[in-house]
């Protein structure tokens, strides 16, 4: 006679069989459907089945393909009062129209993870189904309310316990199962708004953020789907270690970056050292970028030459910093931006010549083939004021000169940190990304000159006009003239009066402006072909910004920010652009702030990111790090924030003065448990001369937001004085152990830990 664990788990089977099966069926009707084309459903009434049917296929299938480890599509059963019994899985089920298992983001599921003993909600048993994909190993219960418990079996410790015991792998795992009352509450905080989580190490917070993400995502698929949930972690090792727990529950559309990763075409992962820091992500910077961006190219040419009607006319390096600045006012009253201001550039630069043609006016012979320099003119032009991109313009701040907006012990700072660099930092990618909308997109390369438009005869030398032009003939009345071409693109004949310049000017720039221009300016200018024609009026040319058929992408909707309380002001105006049409869940903990420029509370976080209204749930257990290893590591934790209460039993703690940090680094390793994941971690500074203990050794700086069985860390008095939040950097190191943690010191420890 099998014993009752194992009678119960056979029948547990029986069900979980039953969802494979159905699955498996699935499987082969969508296939057929394939084959017959999907119009017989579409349509009907059974479109939407289909449809829900091929998402939770789709679902089961990217779970199917998880790790041989992941655990199984059903997990959870709950036994009600009223003889109700309904199975939880990380997906919903159906076999026709009956629920054979139900999502556990469902509000049917709810009672799952809100039911006590004080308030059961009708629930007599939770059972946790652990499974090995669709195999049954083992059970979980919990009995809510044990007078009506009846015959019913209750086995296992507690599944919460049972899932904290088990030892970590390289990727977090979600926790499904295990959800605790005060987690689940915020994972299904409404959308709107912002919705700020908080709590101390450990206490689930990474885990609340991923699996809202899920929640948000079924609640509203519609609207979320498809990428329009971003949710954004300190570190590319911290979102590749996270990076498992969404496939696990079925979703594979959020996009998930680190800071380091928000700039298309840009990865990094170093940090600059904290000095560096507090420059680059300051308030100040917008305005450095401003009046960096407008500066003239360390490449352009110094000087402007060109021959004008026999005359040399000169712009040297002496009068083209003034130049610029006109050609940057006009832009600054028009609203352009650099890389739309060329045109603006062009108008500048003929003023400060014009003003050298001894009170002659240049006009469009200027450019002709009688003088030969409009290939100069342009040359020049384009030298001096090219497409800026922001990575050209942020290399720039190289040279101390170049920085505007900051004292001069912060320029030569901010100036020797991209000197002495060839990458981007972290701390680069707001920069980048500000320049971004401070320089506006790059102009396209002009169209080629209708070729039909043909050629005209302006008298014997006719030539193409450089700028719009508007004519009067004394033959054929008013003619509008396009930048490189010799043919009036329109003619308004005699119809308007010779005198109705206004009138004229009007048609003139209603025809330029059906082009696709704008007129910006008039001015006077002569016709140098005599008889030919009076020209009374010149337009500037204008190249306009082509409109840009690159697909925009559809604004994120929701966005998580995990690890908040780190950002500084130039990385929240980086994420508010994001974040612009979205509501948030802001996820942090203040005791773990080592950003120099962290807002410090939270309402000044929210506000950096734009946003008003705030939601603010706490969650006060700490599931990661035992007791004993939590009160040491609270020593370290800044004045007026409470420490986090321990859900987690036992723990090991060491500290060890010794002569040797290496050879005692690779002692502590060897003493670690067979099968935990272990890490030596030490200041950044240190990390290389730690090389070949066998485990990965960390830089503090990189540690945030992970965690492993066993941590060895090297010499805290490093680790403090390595920045000035370093008492809080080693708050955050001393608060990664699961189960053992050894501190090796040779010199004397922080006051705090004495
Ligand atoms: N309800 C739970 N059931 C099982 N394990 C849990 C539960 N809540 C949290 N944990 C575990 O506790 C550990 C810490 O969780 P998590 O990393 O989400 O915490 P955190 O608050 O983000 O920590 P930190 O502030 O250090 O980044 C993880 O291993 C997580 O799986």
């Amino acid at each position: 006679m099998p014993d009752a664990r194992t009678q119960e788990i056979a029948a547990e089977q029986k069900i979980v069989d039953r969802v494979y099966e159905r699955l498996e069926g699935m499987r082969e009707q969508a296939a057929a459907l394939a084959v017959e084309g999907h119009t017989r459903a579409s349509g009907s009434t059974v479109a939407g089945l289909v449809e829900r049917d091929a998402m939770v296929l789709k679902a089961a299938a990217r779970l199917q393909t998880l790790d041989a480890e992941a655990e199984g599509i059903v997990f959870g059963r709950l036994d009600f009062d009223d003889d109700e019994t309904y199975h939880i899985g990380r997906i919903g089920v159906r076999d026709g129209i009956e629920p054979l298992l139900v999502d556990w983001r469902a509000p049917a599921a709810a009672p799952f993870y809100r039911a006590t003993s004080g308030e059961p909600l009708g629930v007599i048993r939770r059972r946790v189904i652990i499974c090995r994909g669709p195999k049954v190993v083992d059970l979980d219960d919990d009995v809510l309310t044990p007078d009506r418990a009846g015959d019913l079996r209750v086995l296992g410790e507690g599944a919460l316990l049972a899932a904290l015991r088990r030892s970590r792998g390289p990727h977090m795992r979600d926790i499904v199962t295990t959800i605790q009352q005060e987690q689940d509450q915020a994972i299904r905080a409404p959308a709107r708004g912002v919705t700020l989580i908080t709590g101390g190490p450990g206490t689930g917070k990474t885990q609340v953020a991923l699996h809202r993400a899920a929640y948000l995502l079924y609640t509203d698929r519609g609207r979320f789907t498809d990428g329009r949930i971003l949710v954004i972690g300190p570190s590319t090792t911290f979102t590749a270690y996270i990076g498992r727990v969404l496939p696990s529950l079925g979703e594979d559309s959020v996009h998930l970056r680190a800071i380091g990763e928000l700039f298309d075409g840009v990865t990094a992962t170093r940090r600059d050292p904290a000095a560096v820091a507090a420059i680059k992500g300051g308030e100040r910077m917008p305005g450095v970028l401003t009046e960096l961006m407008w500066q003239i190219p360390p490449s352009a040419p110094q000087r402007l030459r060109i021959v004008y009607a026999g005359q040399v006319l000169t712009l040297a390096a002496d009068d083209l910093p003034a130049v610029r600045r006109r050609a940057r006012e006009r832009c600054e009253a028009d609203g352009r931006r650099p890389n739309a201001g060329r045109a603006a550039a062009a108008a500048a630069l003929l003023d400060a010549l014009w003003a050298r043609a001894d009170g002659r006016h240049l006009d469009r012979q200027l450019f002709g083939e009688e003088v030969g320099d409009r290939g100069e003119f342009l040359g020049f032009l384009h030298a001096w004021w090219p497409a800026l991109t922001p990575e050209s313009v942020l290399g720039w701040l190289a040279d101390p000169a170049r920085v505007h907006g900051l004292d001069a012990a912060d320029a030569e700072t901010l100036a020797a940190s991209y000197r002495t660099t060839g990458d981007w930092s972290v701390d680069d990618v707001p920069l980048l990304d500000e320049l971004t909308g401070l320089l506006g997109a790059p102009p396209k390369p002009p169209k080629a000159p209708e070729p039909e438009w043909k050629l005209r005869e302006l008298g014997a030398q006719a030539r193409p006009a450089t700028t719009f032009v508007l004519a009067c003939g004394l033959r054929d009345g008013w003619e509008l003239y396009a930048p490189g071409l010799l043919t009036p693109m329109a003619l308004a004949g005699q119809g308007i009066d010779n005198d109705a310049v206004g009138a004229a000017q009007r048609w003139a720039e209603a025809v330029i402006l059906r082009e696709g221009h704008k007129v910006v300016g008039w001015t006077d200018g002569f016709d140098p072909h005599g008889e030919e024609g009076y020209v009374p009026l010149l337009a500037e040319p204008l190249p306009v910004d082509e409109p840009d058929d690159t697909p925009v992408p559809e604004p994120y909707l929701h966005v998580i920010l995990d690890e908040a309380q780190d950002l500084s002001p130039m990385e929240c105006r980086m994420i508010a652009r994001r974040a612009e049409f979205a509501s948030m869940t802001v996820v942090g903990d203040l005791g773990q702030a080592t950003h120099p420029l962290a807002a410090g509370a939270w309402p000044a976080l929210v506000e950096r990111l734009g946003k008003r209204e705030l939601r603010m749930l706490d969650l006060p257990t700490g599931y990661r790090v035992p007791q004993e290893i939590a009160d040491y590591a609270a020593r370290a934790l800044a004045p007026g924030i409470e420490p986090t209460r321990s859900y987690r039993p036992g723990g090991l703690l060491q500290v060890r003065e010794v002569a040797d940090l290496h050879a005692a680094a690779q002692a502590a390793v060897a003493e670690a448990p067979q099968g935990a994941t272990v890490a030596v971690i030490a200041a950044d500074a240190r990390v290389p001369g730690l090389a070949a203990l066998g485990v990965p050794v960390m830089p503090a700086s990189l540690v945030k937001g992970l965690e492993f069985d066993h941590v060895v860390v090297v010499e805290p008095a490093e680790i403090v004085e390595a920045e000035p939040r370093g008492m809080s950097r080693l708050y955050v190191v001393l608060t990664r152990a699961v189960a053992g943690l050894v501190v090796l010191h040779r010199r004397e420890l922080p006051a705090e830990l004495r």
